[in-house]
């Protein structure tokens, strides 16, 4: 049973391809339970399963087994209660529409009046920094500036949770830093529930209040770490701190187990 403030929670999670050249087991056993208003972050060796799983807990691919709830009730399909930014803003938005409208499309699926849509586009826009690029097409703007619109597109949304993959991999780093304290203020000012898969090690422990870290293939959870820093973080003084240096010294330990799949999952008989 989910306790009230239980948002998200994962139960035996599992998937496995089935294909004519053979079976891939992609998760193993994943179980986890996140809160309303967090933000967690997952990390793991590459190809060990952490897109597969986002899709799994966003209703888009069916798990094998398992059970995915959002506020107590399954997942079984894509769901108004979640929005997912991918990588690809360049393939996420569309070049004929512009900002105003990439970020309205959504909206039109659900009962609101113009007026309500207005403001919610508005808002997101304005939440973003980008309420002066409105009437610009995607292709007009910077790479760090389309992906501010795939996420202003999903706050337009109102999702109770905000799904991350990989969102910041295909920009610069100057960019990619700011594009962080965006998705930290998003969550600090507006409380947004964040789920962020990331590669990147040291954007895990600055963004997370928990990283989860995954195993090789097929994956589980090696480890559910609870970043003690303070919520008040920039990227100066925050990776300056003896403590952020520990924290992911140790993600990066943990990610060198999995990948040589020295850890034992729970559970596991020798
Ligand atoms: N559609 C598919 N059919 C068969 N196998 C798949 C499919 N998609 C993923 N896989 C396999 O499942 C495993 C996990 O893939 P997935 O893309 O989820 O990993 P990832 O951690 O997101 O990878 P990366 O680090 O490259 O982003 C891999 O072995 C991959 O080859």
């Amino acid at each position: 049973m989910s306790d009230r403030s239980t948002l998200l929670r994962v139960e035996h999670l599992r998937k496995v391809y089935e294909s004519t050249t053979g079976d891939v087991e992609a998760i193993g056993d994943i179980s986890f339970t996140m809160d309303a208003g967090q933000l967690v972050c997952i990390v793991g060796p590459s190809g060990c399963g952490k897109t597969t799983l986002l899709k799994c807990l966003a209703g888009l691919l069916r798990p094998t087994g398992g059970v995915v709830e959002m506020d107590g009730s399954p997942v079984t399909g894509p769901s108004p209660a979640m929005a997912v930014v991918f990588q690809e803003y360049g393939r996420s938005l569309y070049p004929w529409l512009t900002v105003r409208g990439n970020v309205e499309l959504p909206l039109r699926h659900k009962k609101l009046s113009r007026t309500q849509r207005n403001q919610l586009v508005v808002d997101a826009l304005d939440a973003v920094g980008l309420a002066h690029a409105a009437r610009s097409h995607p292709w007009q703007l910077s790479g760090g500036m389309q992906q501010r619109v795939a996420i202003a597109r999903a706050l337009a949304y109102q999702p109770e949770i905000l799904i991350m993959d990989e969102p910041f991999a295909a920009v610069d780093a100057q960019t990619r830093a700011d594009l962080e304290d965006l998705v930290r203020e998003l969550h600090t000012s507006r409380e947004i529930s964040v789920l962020f898969v990331t590669h990147d090690i040291d954007e895990s422990v600055y963004l997370g209040q928990r990283v989860l870290v995954l195993s090789k293939s097929p994956t589980w959870i090696q480890e559910d770490l609870t970043v003690d820093l303070p919520p008040e973080r920039d990227q100066i003084t925050t990776r300056a701190l003896p403590r952020f240096t520990q924290l992911r010294t140790h993600v990066y330990d943990q990610i060198q187990r999995a990948k040589r799949g020295q850890a034992v999952a729970p559970g596991a008989t020798s």
